[in-house]
């Protein structure tokens, strides 16, 4: 799909989800920037009255709950910023119910953590509660539940979080919005020669190295996370825009498909809902490798994983288990559910299909994970 066809294409989307950054939320004091927020609620609840669906991920709460605190740096300790996000989460949605209620619209909180994601039940527990919602034509406005998530169990930035929603209510678009007009080919707060990158067709090293961290004090992740994010959700088969929120009219502009931020371009299939939670889901229990022409099968031709491709299993886990396959260079390829244990796996790696039921005694499959269970990840 070229630039032009999938900015096009964005003027037909139904359902958005937009993320909204502490850098574009807050004030260099870590309190909120009222103008920003109300102008954002505007745009958002302009884009509801015109029939489209809008889930809201915000930033903020850490930033806000700090600046209501009066405290100047970050906080180092978790508990620390846990109250911080307990003092700030409350002001956040304070102020958006009444932005909101001025301009007619019912809000939801939505506090998440990953867990609540990669619990199969949960996730779909999550998913109806979210489309009632937005069948109600209430907004929903999701942040990380960052008051009770320890380390283990969190998304950590919500750039990942917004990617992990879109996926989750099944949006059509994913915009992020931030302090720079999109990604640059270099961070723009220190190089003035950096210019913008219009889109990005596929994620290679090269655009991993331009992004740079976080811009602001109070933010998390910076550039890095959004390309995580960026990665995420077009593997899902959604298309996502980063573009700024410093400025008013970006969000409009972009669903009339005009040619601001940066856009990237999704997969051409959406991926089934199934397949996406793969992604989310629990921790993978294990990592199976394989060579250079298993990882093209996958990647390029969306073939299964079969045992010839094999080279080495690690860990220890169990049929059913989720695991990441990873090719010659370390890197995460895909994720998804394997036929067989580790110790089946490591018997039959290198090997034909055909040779399984003599290795193992048994066969249930010819494919070590079937691509129907597998998401591939780059
Ligand atoms: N290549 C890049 N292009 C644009 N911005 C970049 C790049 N590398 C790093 N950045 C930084 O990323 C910041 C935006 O991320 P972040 O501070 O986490 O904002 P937010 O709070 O909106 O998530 C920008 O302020 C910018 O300084
Ligand atoms: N959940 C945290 C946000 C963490 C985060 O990713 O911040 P940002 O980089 O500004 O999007 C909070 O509400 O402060």
């Amino acid at each position: 799909m070229t630039e032009r066809e999938c900015r096009e294409a964005l003027q037909h989307a139904r359902r958005l989800v937009v993320k909204v950054g502490t850098s574009t939320l807050t004030h260099k004091t870590g309190k909120l920037n009222l103008e920003r927020m109300e102008r954002l609620v505007r745009e958002l609840v302009d884009q509801v009255n015109a029939g489209r669906q809008v889930v809201l991920v915000t930033s903020g709460a850490v930033g806000a709950g700090m600046g209501r605190l009066g405290l100047k740096e970050k906080p180092k300790t978790l508990p620390e910023k846990q109250a911080a996000a307990a003092v700030g989460q409350g002001l956040l949605m304070h102020m958006y119910e009444k932005f909101f209620s001025d301009y007619g619209l019912l809000v939801a909180q939505v506090l998440l953590t990953r867990d609540d994601l990669a619990d199969r039940r949960r996730y779909l527990n999550s998913r109806h509660t979210l489309a009632t919602l937005l069948k109600m034509g209430v907004v929903p406005i999701v942040n990380e539940n960052d008051t009770v998530a320890v380390d283990e169990i969190r998304v950590g930035d919500n750039d990942t979080l917004a990617a992990l929603v879109a996926g989750l209510v099944d949006a059509d678009l994913l915009i992020l919005l931030t302090d720079t007009g999109g990604l640059y080919t270099a961070d723009p707060l220190t190089d003035k020669g950096a210019t913008l990158l219009s889109c990005v067709t596929e994620i290679t090293p090269e655009i991993e190295a331009l992004a740079g961290g976080a811009g602001s004090t109070w933010s998390t992740g910076g550039m890095a996370t959004k390309i995580q994010a960026a990665r995420l959700v077009t593997s899902f088969g959604i298309p996502m825009v980063i573009t700024s929120g410093l400025e008013g009219g970006r969000i409009g502009a972009v669903l009339r498909g005009e040619e601001v931020g940066t856009i990237f371009i999704p997969r051409e299939h959406r991926a089934h809902t199934r397949k996406r939670w793969l992604a989310y889901g629990p921790a993978p229990q294990g990592e199976i490798l394989v060579d250079a022409g298993a990882a093209r099968a996958i990647c390029r031709n969306g073939k299964s994983l079969l045992p010839g491709g094999v080279v080495a299993v690690n860990g220890d886990f169990e049929q059913g288990a989720i695991v990441s396959i990873i090719d010659p260079n370390g890197k995460e390829i895909a994720r998804g559910m394997s036929n067989y244990s580790a110790e089946a796996v490591r018997r039959i790696q290198g090997r034909k299909t055909k040779e399984i039921g003599e290795i193992l005694g048994y066969k249930d499959y010819d494919e070590i994970i079937h691509r129907d269970n597998m998401i591939v990840l780059v």
